[in-house]
């Protein structure tokens, strides 16, 4: 049952030091399961925070998000259990192995399985030879693909992604992307990426430009980039 987010007339502002900050007001947003979408803009303009609100993780200062399943319509409270998050930062507990990292959420759910279904995602993600290595063991590319494993293990509807690719060179970023939009397509995952980078935002089916307040549809810019078919 294919699922999607909607923002209705989101608005965003913080009062700092005695004046208002707005970001972005009335905003109207939508993403569906199973695609892919990048949010480009620039610094401050309020991408990360767009994120936190699409996400449910943080409340809007006006209007609504909904988490439309079929026919039913809910809070985006209920969209918790079905999503995964991907930080530019990785963000990996650094006392646990690679496959504790990734089975760690899985059996805080009780999950009989949460070892075995970690070390199949890490070999989905390349990592099978370096799954008892923790993440000061491992490359900065190797802790993301870490994390793009512990997002995907649950199969979450929706994956949000802050800059997943901000912290590495540009061969492992570009592999990351691979496997990043190859593990989302395979499970049908809606994707939404937060990036500077023109190179993966152009790998989205959907580019988003937040600038000023206002959200606009942009149009792909034509690179000579090849893009890979990675199996996931
Ligand atoms: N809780 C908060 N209280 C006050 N200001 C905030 C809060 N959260 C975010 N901001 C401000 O909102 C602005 C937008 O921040 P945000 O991180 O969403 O931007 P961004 O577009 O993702 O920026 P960057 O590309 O640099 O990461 C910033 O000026 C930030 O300081």
């Amino acid at each position: 049952m294919s699922s999607y987010i909607e923002l209705k007339n989101i608005s965003q502002s913080f009062d700092v030091n005695e004046s208002k900050v707005t970001l972005f007001n009335a905003l109207n947003l939508s993403v569906s399961q199973g695609q892919s979408y990048a949010i480009t803009g620039p610094s401050g303009a309020g991408k990360s925070s767009l994120l936190m609100l699409m996400s449910g993780l943080e409340q809007p200062s006006s209007g609504q998000g909904f988490y439309v399943k079929g026919s039913q319509r809910k809070s985006l409270d209920f969209l918790r259990e079905d999503i995964g998050f991907i930080f530019q930062q990785f963000h990996l507990l650094p006392e646990l192995t690679a496959v504790n990292n990734v089975a760690l959420p899985l059996k805080l759910r009780g999950d009989k399985q949460a070892h075995d279904k970690a070390t199949a995602w890490l070999q989905k993600v390349g990592l099978s030879h370096r799954i008892n290595h923790k993440p000061s063991e491992l490359s900065g590319g190797e802790q993301q693909r870490v994390a793009i494993a512990r997002a995907l293990v649950f199969e979450p509807s929706f994956i949000f992604a802050d800059e997943p690719t901000g912290n590495l060179d540009q061969q492992s970023a570009t592999e990351i992307a691979d496997i990043l939009f190859s593990c989302c397509r395979e499970n049908n995952a809606g994707l939404i990426v937060v990036t500077h980078s023109e190179a993966l935002a152009n790998r989205a089916q959907h580019i988003f430009s937040l600038s000023g307040g206002q959200i606009k549809a942009q149009s792909k810019v034509q690179t000579n980039d090849v893009l890979k078919a990675v199996s996931c």
